[in-house]
């Protein structure tokens, strides 16, 4: 795969976060220009104000003329302070709308989209985490980078302007000062660019560490075992080891930022006693005033705070290795959005292809069972979806499947028909593939050798909105979010909920007397977490409410993933029944590892290592006495023991 962690040269990001910003207000150059001026006007008139005041002494001028003057530069002073001021509290609140209006809202979508195999990856977390950190932290990426654009342009600025106004003076100052300032910051930027690509691996390690402990020992779920396994002091120690590794890390990223400052400081204190000398001789020589001296004095004092720091701010030379430094952040996030989103075809493609899928799918059914030419009907329907009363056909031809860093194959030579409204019962032993089966025909995972077809059509030639129509699922790992019952269930907006619909899959869910049985109805929040009303559902329960969000979804293929493991056996045996009249013309996948559930199915498929090992109903695979009639006597025989136990 290629490497997902890339590094964009340091001009092509600050051009990316300019881009950003100019497109969501086209003021925002004129935000930073008029700052930049107002920033470079306040020293430069402070720098200036000595000399005009010994001009107006030698003069002998009166005291209104000297007066009124000095009024004027104390008076354009504080202007220039408020205009500062204004602009920027105006571009801090750009700044955050791009943050959080534009960037945030980024990441968060294609957080949601991004291929599911990537987002399980450890280098897609760590992206993930790195582009939400590179929008949510002061110090960082985006919100750091933008806020330094200002100092680093009126700094520029100051350069520029005292570099030009110190030439008819020195003319030598312009090749001198120009060689020393780039050689200067191009060893600032190589030693800021060393620092940033020797420890960044190692801070990224540790924050999330630290994060991931402290999320752990916050939570509620985690909270029962940490108390009860007297987890603490390991939790402490891991914490404090980590805390202590991120400061030695952290010592030494400075120590590469403070390298830049002194090397900064040296050059300064060379190109200073350079200029003093030279304005000092030519005062001496008589070839200087006292006013121009004292003016040269000015700028020249003042050209080391443009690169150092001190007139207004941050200096040049921080300004450029901060900005250098939040690279980081938009590496980061320019890595994590150019990652690969699911493989599905957008519908721009899928539109052209349409035609020619549809002649390919009419001879491919040509030559199957009467039933599959009933269902190549409904492969295109004339209104335009894919949603069928019959349920889907599935095909899987020789697919193999593995995880990326594994040995071998979860699913190896995969070859299985389902036919349009068929109940399967996928059975098998722990760690068959199973939930993997699941996944790849959900479309998060794609098999690396062979296809599955749906509806004689390959998974990612769906568009990834119309496929998503074609599944629902419910998975063993319980995806709840703190919102209410309803929420969760139409997995939409409270006001777009369809009312009927929604009563309907809770009744059909049978959790509908229990959500009206609640103060709030289906408007009662899932778990206390955001809301203080809010209730703490049973794992039954809660699963019920999973239930009820595929039904509300109707789609055409069913997944039901040991969807019963949390029921007792009374509600597992009434949501058996009801799944089976709820499945009549839905093409259902049901794991499980009760075997009782398997007779609500018209089909078991027994799997083992990755590949079907028998195929029948459960009488034809009783018969064949192979490896699920063995399971299924031992689970029975252990129930009729138990049973047995009970009535002694
Ligand atoms: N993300 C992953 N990365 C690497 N290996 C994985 C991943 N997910 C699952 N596996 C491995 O793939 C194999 C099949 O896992 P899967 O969850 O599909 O089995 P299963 O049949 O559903 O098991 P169970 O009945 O216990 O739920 C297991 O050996 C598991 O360790």
């Amino acid at each position: 795969m290629e490497k997902m962690n890339k590094e964009y040269p340091v001009f092509s990001n600050w051009k990316f976060v300019f881009h950003e910003m100019y497109s969501l207000d086209h003021k925002y150059p004129w935000y930073i220009a008029i700052r930049s001026v107002a920033g470079f006007l306040a020293p430069f008139i402070a720098a200036i104000i000595p000399s005009v005041a010994i001009s107006l002494v030698e003069k002998r001028a009166d005291f209104l003329t000297f007066f009124g003057i000095m009024l004027v530069f104390v008076l354009g002073n504080m202007i220039i302070g408020i205009i500062s001021a204004k602009y920027d509290f105006l571009i801090k609140k750009k700044n955050y709308k791009v943050q959080f209006q534009s960037v945030q809202k980024k990441v968060i979508s294609k957080i949601m989209t991004v291929d599911y195999q990537i987002l399980e990856s450890v280098e897609g977390k760590r992206l993930a985490d790195g582009a939400k950190y590179s929008y949510c932290v002061e110090w960082n990426g985006w919100s750091r980078i933008m806020d330094m654009f200002t100092p680093f342009a009126f700094n520029l600025l100051g350069i520029i302007v005292y570099t030009i106004i110190l030439i008819p003076r020195c003319p030598w100052v312009l090749p001198v000062f120009a060689i020393m300032s780039i050689m200067n910051v191009m060893i600032e930027r190589k030693i800021a660019l060393k620092g940033y690509r020797k420890y960044r691996e190692t801070i990224w390690e540790t924050d999330s560490r630290v994060e991931y402990f402290f999320q752990r020992s916050t939570s509620a779920t985690d909270g029962k075992d940490i108390r009860l396994y007297r987890m603490e002091k390991w939790f402490v120690d891991v914490m404090n080891t980590l805390v202590q590794r991120r400061m030695k890390v952290w010592k030494r990223v400075e120590m590469y930022y403070f390298l830049p400052h002194l090397s900064d400081t040296i050059w300064s204190f060379v190109r200073d006693i350079i200029a003093y000398t030279v304005l000092v001789t030519q005062f001496l020589a008589g070839e200087l005033n006292a006013t121009t001296f004292t003016f040269y004095l000015g700028i020249i004092t003042g050209f080391a705070g443009w690169l150092n720091g001190g007139n207004m701010g941050d200096g040049f030379v921080r300004a450029n290795s901060e900005m250098i430094r939040c690279n980081w952040g938009i590496n980061d996030y320019r890595s994590f959005m150019d990652l690969p989103d699911s493989k599905h075809n957008t519908d721009k493609e899928n539109q052209e292809r349409k035609a020619d899928q549809e002649e390919t799918s009419k001879t491919l059914y040509q030559k199957n069972d009467t039933d599959q030419e009933e269902i190549s009907k409904t492969i295109y329907p004339q209104d335009g979806t894919d949603q069928t009363e019959k349920g889907v056909t599935l095909e899987f031809k020789n697919v193999c499947f593995r995880y990326p860093g594994a040995e071998h194959d979860v699913i190896h030579n995969l070859n299985l028909k389902v036919k349009a409204g068929e109940n399967i019962a996928l059975v098998g032993v722990n760690g068959a593939g199973k939930t993997t089966l699941v996944k790849l025909l959900c479309g998060f995972y794609h098999p690396n050798k062979g296809q599955i077809l749906i509806n004689g059509r390959e998974i990612s030639d769906y568009p990834e909105t119309e496929y998503r129509k074609l599944v629902g699922a419910v998975f063993q790992d319980m995806m709840v979010m703190a919102t209410s019952v309803a929420e969760n269930i139409a997995c939409e907006k409270q006001e777009d909920i369809d009312e009927q619909k929604l009563r309907q899959a809770m009744r059909l869910a049978d959790i509908e007397e229990k959500i009206c049985s609640l103060p709030r109805k289906e408007k009662t929040s899932v778990t206390n977490f955001l809301d203080k009303d809010g209730v703490s559902f049973s794992g039954g329960e809660l699963q019920r409410i999973l239930l009820a969000r595929a039904l509300y979804k109707d789609a055409p293929l069913l997944l039901l993933d040991e969807p019963t493991s949390a029921l007792d056996p009374l509600a597992e045996t009434a949501v058996y029944e009801q799944y089976h009249r709820l499945s009549q013309g839905k093409t259902t996948i049901f794991i499980s590892h009760r075997l009782a559930s398997t007779k609500f199915c018209n089909r078991i498929i027994y799997y083992e290592n990755g590949q079907v090992k028998e195929d029948g109903t459960h009488d034809e695979l009783m018969k064949e006495n192979g490896a699920y009639a063995r399971m299924f006597e031992i689970q029975s025989q252990y129930y009729n023991e138990k049973g047995g136990d009970s009535d002694e």
